[in-house]
């Protein structure tokens, strides 16, 4: 069975006007778990619950299969990594230099080398304070160091913003070379959704504090297809996932369906010809799944 970087059960917090969750999750060790939500959805109070900045009003959390009442202990904290939306203003009159110093002190297995070697990669200015960086120069610092001491689980809450184009393309390919020894976790909030398509194993997708579940990024662009074929419309009652059907014209039929690869077999079985198909694009696909279409075996509140 595979393992379970972090694993939330019946989970339920009040913030001001609303109520995030209930929320049963589980966050598959060695993957990139895309968090895709609008603004306001939950997606960083998720996190914070996770880093014990905010306590749930109800439910439980274990990390690395353990559960803990209270504060994480030091152990399990050092092996996550953070990237906050906001910056921490506590470094703002530090150095990048002089700032790793005070994380070096946290985190056991901070590797100065490595983080210099980022800093060098992302070009990042060096002997100038934090706060008179520029927005995308600081946030570089800072996935420099959340990298640095080589966390097990990496938490990215919209680590993109304000970067540049290159610099976004250097992070993915970072982030993307930091997951090879394959035990690592990411969990990456973001708003761009082709951040996903290019890092994520999994999607999971939070709307007004609710989970609509989580799935496969694969097999949600594999199976997720809009078709074209030949035939009457008593053909499309037998398909399963079908979400949209249309008759355009003699007698052709488009339709979307969330489970592509049994329809393609079973119109292939009835000797119904295929026209055309279209992958959907991802954020098509997120569209279709907020309005309530789930993706195959996804359960809403539920990501297993
Ligand atoms: N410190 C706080 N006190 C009370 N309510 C809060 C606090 N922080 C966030 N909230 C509320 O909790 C809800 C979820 O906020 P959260 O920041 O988790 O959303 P998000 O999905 O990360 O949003 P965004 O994409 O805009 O960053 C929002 O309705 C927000 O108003």
């Amino acid at each position: 069975m595979e393992q379970v970087a972090v694993e939330f059960k019946g989970i339920e917090k009040k913030m001001r006007h609303k109520l995030i969750g209930p929320i049963d999750l589980k966050l598959p060790q060695g993957h990139v778990i895309g968090l895709i939500g609008e603004n306001g959805s939950g997606k960083s109070t998720l996190i914070h619950m996770i880093l014990r900045i905010v306590f749930p009003d109800r439910g439980s959390i274990a990390w690395f299969g353990e559960n803990y009442q209270h504060e994480i202990p030091w152990d399990i904290r050092s092996k996550i990594g953070f990237v906050s939306e906001k910056s921490n203003t506590e470094e703002d009159n530090l150095t990048a230099e002089e700032a790793a110093e005070f994380r070096a002190l946290w985190y056991r297995d901070w590797d100065q080398q490595y983080f210099e070697d980022l800093l060098g990669k992302f070009k990042v200015p060096r002997n100038i304070k934090l706060r008179k960086m520029s927005k995308g120069e600081r946030r570089k610092y800072e996935i420099s160091a959340a990298l640095a001491p080589h966390p097990k689980l990496l938490l990215l809450d919209e680590p993109s913003s304000g970067l540049d184009p290159f610099a976004w393309k250097l992070m993915i390919d970072e982030l993307r070379s930091f997951m090879e020894p394959g035990d690592v976790t990411i969990l990456l909030s973001t708003h761009i959704v082709d951040e996903v398509k290019r890092l994520a194993d999994y999607v999971v997708l939070m709307n007004h504090g609710k989970l609509h579940g989580m799935a496969e990024k694969d097999s949600l662009m594999d199976n997720w297809k809009e078709i074209w074929i030949n035939g009457s419309m008593d053909v499309v009652d037998d398909l399963p996932g079908i979400i949209q059907v249309q008759h355009e014209f003699q007698g052709v039929i488009r339709m979307i369906t969330t489970e592509c690869l049994e329809v393609e077999k079973i119109l292939h079985d009835s000797g119904i010809q295929v026209l055309k198909t279209r992958m959907l694009e991802l954020d098509e696909i997120l569209e279709l799944w907020l309005k309530g279409h789930l993706p195959a075996g996804v359960q809403p509140g539920k990501g297993d």
